[in-house]
This record gives structure tokens, C-alpha cells and sequence, in this order.
């Protein structure tokens, strides 16, 4: 790619802005021109307004460090700079409902990693290698807003991907009925340790809102464009159940899930369906994807946070544990990177997979 697209990085300085930073420092089709967070922050540089607050592995890359920040609701500022822009902002759900719509409106695609608009029914919700074909619901939308470049597109929530992969290379075997309990790192609420030290040794049962995501999310993955009502339809005949819970753990979520089949396929078929399983990003060769998408393991000990978080660079999915059950037909356990599949890693594959569809184009091209 000649010129990389330029690419503004709304909540730019939280844990999943953090992320965004990170992956995209040395991205062959992305660079980060311009970064943007809430109000106090405008004007300061990006070194000065994370002060301290930096949680990636590597520095903050030099590039960044000197940008100094716009402000996230500064549409008119920010979006003639960019192409597209990645979102990460954390403030409540009707204000960046409406933010996203507004860069939208101003001809500028929004890909962001935020709830507010999962269930806007014309917003593609989109895990790559599961539901590409999604992102044809875009036309829809583009009407709505009255755009011909800008939309808004969004990936699921961290806690389904521990388990929705798997479940998606079994579809074929009809899963009817599904429990899950989610064992949910604390990175998955944008803290670390030193931020909250209540969950030192800690678990707790609760966090808000995450067991309705859980259930739903899944039904509209694995849904369908309906031309009809100009939106996604979320998929019918399967049931979800769950509990999510936070656990002292700093990147990783876990889930146990129990499975019920129409067919109640063998064993070998379910573990050759997952080791098998490939999707757009991986025949596109998406700069971010994993070569294996779904990795399954036999020891009864994993998968392991500390052994199989970073699997395929943490955009890869552990699946172990696979056995009958005396109650459902089947068991398992399943472990996904929270911030980096579940979160910024997955919405810089949505980006590649917009870009690779025709979706994401330079202003400059246009
Ligand atoms: N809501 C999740 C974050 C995932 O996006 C969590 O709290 O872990």
C-alpha cells in the first residue's frame, strides 16, 4: 500500500485507546495522525495527559508521545484530518451514540469498539472470521444517515469470544440450548492492579450488564441481513444462559460452557470442525489475522491464561477441555485476549476486512 490511511483514534488514552496505539504503531496499512479524549485532556500532549497511566508492554511509540489532543466531540476539527477513526471512548452510551453518528455524518466511517450501537439494526456487528457478510447492512445505513462514505461499524463484546468461535464452527451440529459462565479479566474494565486493588485475590460476582451482552450478542453474530426491514435479524432456535464474573486476573476471559445439539455429533468431529475452521480474514491474509483462527488443545490442564492468552499474537482462541456431558450432550472451556481479540486487535481486523470489502476508502481517493 503506497499512502496508509490516516486514522484518528477517538478515547485515545484509556486502556483500549492505549491498545489501538500499540497495535497500530507499526501497522502496514494504518497510521495514527491524530488522537483525541474527553475535554481536560484537549491541548495537552499524549505523553502528558497518560502520565503514568501507560499499561502497554512496549513505550508509548515516539510518534505519539508529542501529538498533542483534540477533543472527542470536536467532529468539525477531526474528521477532515482522517480517513476513518477507531473508537474507544468511555462516556455514556447516548453520547457516543450520537458522537459516532455525527463523524459518521460528516463522511467519516466509525469503527468502534463501544456498545452504544450493537443494537442499532442497521450497524454491522462483526467478528471477521464469523459474520463479514454482515457489513452489506451498511448500504442501509448509509441511507438512513444520508452519507455515501461515512458509517459506523462495531465489534461484539470481549466476553463472547471466548466461547462464540467455537460454538460458530459447530453450527452445523444445530446447538439448541447453552450455558456460560465467563471468568472475566480486570483489564476487561480498562484497570490493572494498582487501579483496583480490591481485586487482589478477589472474585466477584457481578459486572454490570455483561450477562445480557453474553446471551445476546451471540443470536445477532451468527444472524442474517434481512433486505426486508433494511437490518439484521438475529438468528433463532438457540438458547443462551450465563453468568459473568470478574476474576484477579489482568488480560484473559475464560468461559465453561455446557452445549445441547439437534445432532449430537462425535467428539472427533467436533474437535476437526474447530481445528478446520477459517474465515475471511485468514483466505484475505488480513494483515492482523491469525493463521489459526481456533486452536484446540488435548491436556486436561489448558487452555492456561499464562500459557495461551497470547495465541496467535492474541487474536487466536484456545479451546480445551471438550468432553460429554451427564446432563447436556457436551463441555468445554474456552480462553480469548480480552483487549486484543476482545477488543482494539479485533477492531483492527474489522478495519482490514473494511478496507480488504471495498467499505474504507482515503478521502483522498474518493
Ligand atoms: N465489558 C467487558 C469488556 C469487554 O469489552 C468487561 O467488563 O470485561
Amino acid at each position: 500500500m503506497s499512502e496508509k490511511y490516516k486514522v484518528g483514534i477517538l478515547g485515545a488514552t484509556g486502556m483500549v485507546g492505549q491498545r489501538f496505539i500499540s497495535l497500530l504503531a507499526d501497522h502496514p496499512w494504518f497510521e495514527v495522525v491524530l488522537v483525541a479524549a474527553s475535554g481536560r485532556n484537549k491541548g495537552k500532549t499524549y505523553a502528558e495527559a497518560v502520565d503514568g497511566r501507560w499499561k502497554m508492554e512496549t513505550p508509548i511509540p515516539d510518534r505519539i508521545t508529542n501529538m498533542v489532543l483534540e477533543e472527542v466531540s470536536d467532529v468539525e476539527t477531526i474528521a477532515p484530518q482522517v480517513d476513518f477513526v477507531f473508537c474507544a471512548v468511555n462516556m455514556p452510551k447516548d453520547v457516543i451514540r450520537d458522537i459516532e453518528e455525527q463523524y459518521a455524518k460528516a463522511e467519516t466511517p466509525v469503527v468502534s469498539n463501544n456498545s452504544a450501537h450493537r443494537w442499532t439494526p442497521d450497524v454491522p456487528m462483526v467478528v471477521p472470521e464469523i459474520n463479514p457478510d454482515h457489513y452489506d447492512v451498511i448500504k442501509y445505513q448509509k441511507e438512513r444517515l444520508g452519507t455515501t462514505n461515512g458509517f459506523v461499524a462495531v465489534k461484539p463484546n470481549c466476553s463472547i469470544q471466548s466461547y462464540t468461535p467455537a460454538l460458530t464452527a459447530w453450527l452445523k451440529f444445530e446447538p439448541t440450548e447453552v450455558i456460560v459462565s465467563t471468568y472475566q479479566a480486570i483489564s476487561g474494565a480498562g484497570k490493572n492492579f494498582a487501579e483496583w486493588p480490591e481485586m487482589n485475590g478477589n472474585i466477584i460476582p457481578y459486572i454490570a450488564g455483561e450477562e445480557a451482552k453474553s446471551e445476546k450478542e451471540p443470536l445477532q453474530v451468527w444472524g442474517h441481513v434481512d433486505p426486508a426491514t433494511k437490518s439484521i435479524v438475529n438468528k433463532e432456535g438457540i438458547k443462551i444462559t450465563s453468568q459473568c464474573i470478574r476474576v484477579p486476573i489482568l488480560y484473559g476471559h475464560t468461559a465453561t460452557v455446557f452445549v445441547n445439539f439437534k445432532q449430537n455429533p462425535a467428539k472427533e468431529e467436533l474437535v476437526q470442525a474447530l481445528r478446520d475452521y477459517q474465515g475471511f480474514p485468514q483466505e484475505a491474509e488480513l494483515p492482523s489475522a491469525p493463521k489459526q483462527f481456533i486452536q484446540y488443545l488435548e491436556d486436561d490442564d489448558r487452555p492456561q491464561v499464562q500459557k495461551d492468552v497470547n495465541f496467535e499474537h492474541g487474536m487466536g482462541v484456545s479451546i480445551g477441555r471438550l468432553r460429554e456431558d451427564s446432563i447436556f450432550d457436551w463441555k468445554f472451556v474456552g480462553l480469548s485476549h480480552n483487549t486484543l481479540r476482545g477488543a482494539a486487535g479485533g477492531g483492527v481486523l474489522s478495519a482490514e476486512a473494511l478496507v480488504k470489502k471495498g467499505y474504507l476508502k482515503k478521502k483522498s481517493e474518493l
